[in-house]
């Protein structure tokens, strides 16, 4: 039987106070996040960096010091690994961040070590960016290059309205709509790490296969029909990001009377962004602004349709390995992924 490594990639998270500048140096010193010369985003990413740090701390304060992501995405790899040896399948399952410990670097050494017969890439971002997931399989590449760590590769680049995802969302948005309406008719805000506008202009497709989830997952929710948004959250720096913003979504819900459901629809699992900004700073504009309900959807996590989910891309890419599949973007795929499961047929 093939031995399968599969890595899990996420954003990471600072795991001290003192980690906090540092991580943010590495993430705004990042030619996928600030697209100018070496030398001018080094010098920028310093000093952007000093300049956020206080604000950030103040964030992680809140989590105890830390980012609580490291964790959920070890939670999330152990789920699938057991999944896919129930599935009868040798995986083994590696966590890779690529802001923080543990470094991208770092998995490639235990790839390495472990010396697959086949090597699954599956970043935990449904919708592709080029900020996110693609910075990632990017650093990989260059990682794994450096170290000279050569196996027969897929690349997943994006399962915006994979079945499990959608179900999984859906079954959460479900229970927390039907709380909502012992107070009233909610409007399910569907809320999004935002991008700059100059960044989706140029060609990324994220904001467009975050509306594909949204629809999916509204679709799935199915009658009685809800009153569902999307809007985008976590804006930094002084440029224009895409909108509507969460915090007018919840301005305009208040201002109606209407209770508001928030529904995480770019993460799959809690962080600074769903514990801090959804549940503490969002929680808090509603209570001012006259939302008389204001509940906020889980994140998908181990639900077990969204392990079944990343489980079936995985067995995709385990048969794909001597030939193509279905699809979702062909010039993503023709791009970023080669030999994803998810590359497109011809037209
Ligand atoms: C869909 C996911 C994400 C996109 C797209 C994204 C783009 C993006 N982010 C920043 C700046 C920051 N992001 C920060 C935290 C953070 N971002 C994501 C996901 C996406 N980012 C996650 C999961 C997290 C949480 C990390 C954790 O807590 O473990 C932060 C740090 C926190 C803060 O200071 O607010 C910054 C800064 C930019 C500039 C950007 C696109 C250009
Ligand atoms: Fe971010
Ligand atoms: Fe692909």
């Amino acid at each position: 039987m093939a031995r399968v490594a599969v890595v899990l990639f996420n954003l990471g998270g600072p795991n001290s106070l003192e980690a906090v500048r540092p991580f943010l140096f590495n993430l705004f010193n990042d030619p996928a996040i600030m697209n100018v010369p070496g030398p001018i985003r080094y010098a920028l990413a310093k000093v952007i960096s000093w300049r956020r740090a206080p604000i950030a701390r103040d964030i992680y304060a809140r989590l105890g010091g830390h980012s609580p992501l490291l964790e959920q995405t070890q939670i999330q790899a152990e789920a699938l690994e057991s999944l896919l040896a129930e599935r009868g399948h040798d995986v083994h399952c590696f966590v890779a961040m690529r802001y923080w410990e543990p470094f991208i670097s770092e998995a490639v050494a235990r790839v390495q070590a472990m010396n697959p017969d086949h090597l699954i890439l599956l970043p935990l971002y449904p919708q592709f960016s080029g900020t996110t997931a693609g910075s990632s399989l990017a650093q990989w590449a260059e990682e794994a290059q450096k170290a000279g760590l050569e196996v027969p590769t897929n690349r997943i680049c994006c399962y915006p309205t994979e079945p499990g995802l959608v179900a999984a969302m859906a079954e959460l948005t479900a229970v927390r709509v039907a709380q909502a309406r012992r107070v009233g008719e909610p409007v399910v805000l569907f809320s999004a790490h935002g991008l700059p506008r100059k960044i989706i202009e140029a060609g990324d497709p994220y904001q467009k296969q975050v509306e594909e989830t949204v629809a999916a997952v509204v679709d799935r929710l199915g009658a009685p029909t809800i009153e569902a948004r999307l809007c985008f959250q976590s804006r930094v720096g002084p440029m224009e990001w895409i909108g509507p913003s969460t915090e007018d979504e919840i301005t305009r819900a208040g201002a109606a009377g209407r209770p508001v459901v928030v529904v995480p629809v770019a993460f799959v699992s809690e962080h600074s962004e769903t514990l801090v900004e959804l549940d503490l700073e969002y929680a808090h504009l509603a209570s001012h602004k006259g939302v008389p309900l204001y509940l906020r959807v889980p994140t998908v996590g181990r639900h077990p349709a969204f392990i079944g989910g990343l489980a079936d891309l995985v067995e995709r890419a385990v048969r794909v390995k001597d030939g193509p599949s279905t699809h979702i973007n062909r010039r993503i795929c023709d791009t970023v992924c080669r030999r994803c499961p998810n590359r497109p047929t011809a037209a």
